[in-house]
């Protein structure tokens, strides 16, 4: 049985259809990537899978339907974290990743009480994992824009669900915090987990993805293995790039070269 499976989801916001009959499936285990140019659909698919948006179809987690599970326990087994950089609260680092534990925690309303033994290592491993646990009693809105994307990041990790959605949380990242954080997301995988990452980055993304799906006007464009969807045909109809391929230790990868316009037959 799939992990996340979606059948037939269509979305439609602002009087347009935004994602078209679209079905697909993530297993245990596997790191999906979710790529296609600006405006594509990407974070409209994980928002939907994160429950977050209306939509027609049917999204299922390990079987069961989404749109019927209690939020609390929705939150337990779906970590989102959502594109852009926004924290407007000046909270501390830990206070932020904490926020991770609150699905386990009950209603603070009516007193969650004290941080489990599970609670606290767990909010330890994301602020060790994504390396700031040098900056836990900083505050979140004092930080630099990549220290900020890994604590933002470390918020989901901690809430140890089978499944995370992750829209482009390496954008902001240096190279080696990028490396960092996809080997972080692969072990995620490797240890069982799922997860769906969107991301730019093709490099990245023919390295560490198992399979991606490259979405372009709401629609499924190529869905597979890396080396079968990052054609030169698909990146010249789809990005209008050109790009240089090869292998390096038997790991494929694509760079992004020049840009291609049908006219003049590239840069
Ligand atoms: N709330 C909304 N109301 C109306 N239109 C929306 C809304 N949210 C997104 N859209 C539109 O839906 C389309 C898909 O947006 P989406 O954010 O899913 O793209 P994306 O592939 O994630 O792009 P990017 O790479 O730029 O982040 C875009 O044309 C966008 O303008």
């Amino acid at each position: 049985m799939s992990r996340l499976r979606i059948d037939r989801l269509a979305v439609r916001l602002g009087g347009k259809t935004r994602l078209r009959d679209l079905s697909l499936a993530v297993d245990a285990g596997e790191l999906f990537g979710l790529i296609g140019p600006n405006g594509a659909g990407k974070s409209t698919l994980v928002k939907a899978a994160a429950q977050l948006l209306p939509y027609q179809g049917r999204i299922r987690l390990d079987g069961q339907d989404l749109a019927g599970l209690e939020a609390p326990e929705r939150a337990r087994r779906i970590a989102y974290l959502s594109q852009g950089d926004v924290v407007q609260w000046p909270i501390t680092v830990e206070d932020l990743v904490a926020l991770g534990r609150h699905p386990y925690r009950g209603s603070w309303w009516r007193g969650a009480g004290a941080p489990s033994a599970e609670d606290r290592a767990a909010v330890e491993a994301a602020l060790q994992a994504t390396d700031i646990a040098h900056l836990r009693q900083r505050k979140v809105t004092e930080l630099s824009g990549g220290e900020r994307a890994r604590a933002r990041l470390a918020r989901v990790l901690a809430v140890q669900a089978p499944l995370i959605l992750a829209d482009e949380p390496v954008a902001a990242l240096d190279p080696r915090h990028q490396l960092q954080v996809m080997r972080l997301l692969r072990q995620h995988c490797d240890r069982g987990g799922s997860l769906i990452l969107v991301l730019h980055d093709l490099t990245l993304a023919s390295r560490f993805c198992d399979r991606l799906l490259l979405l372009h006007q709401g629609e499924r464009i190529a869905l597979g293995a890396p080396a079968e969807v990052l054609t030169a045909e698909s990146l010249r109809s789809v990005y209008g790039i050109r790009a240089v391929t090869g292998a390096h230790d038997g790991q494929g990868y694509v760079l992004p070269w020049a840009c291609e316009s049908p006219a003049s037959g590239g840069a």
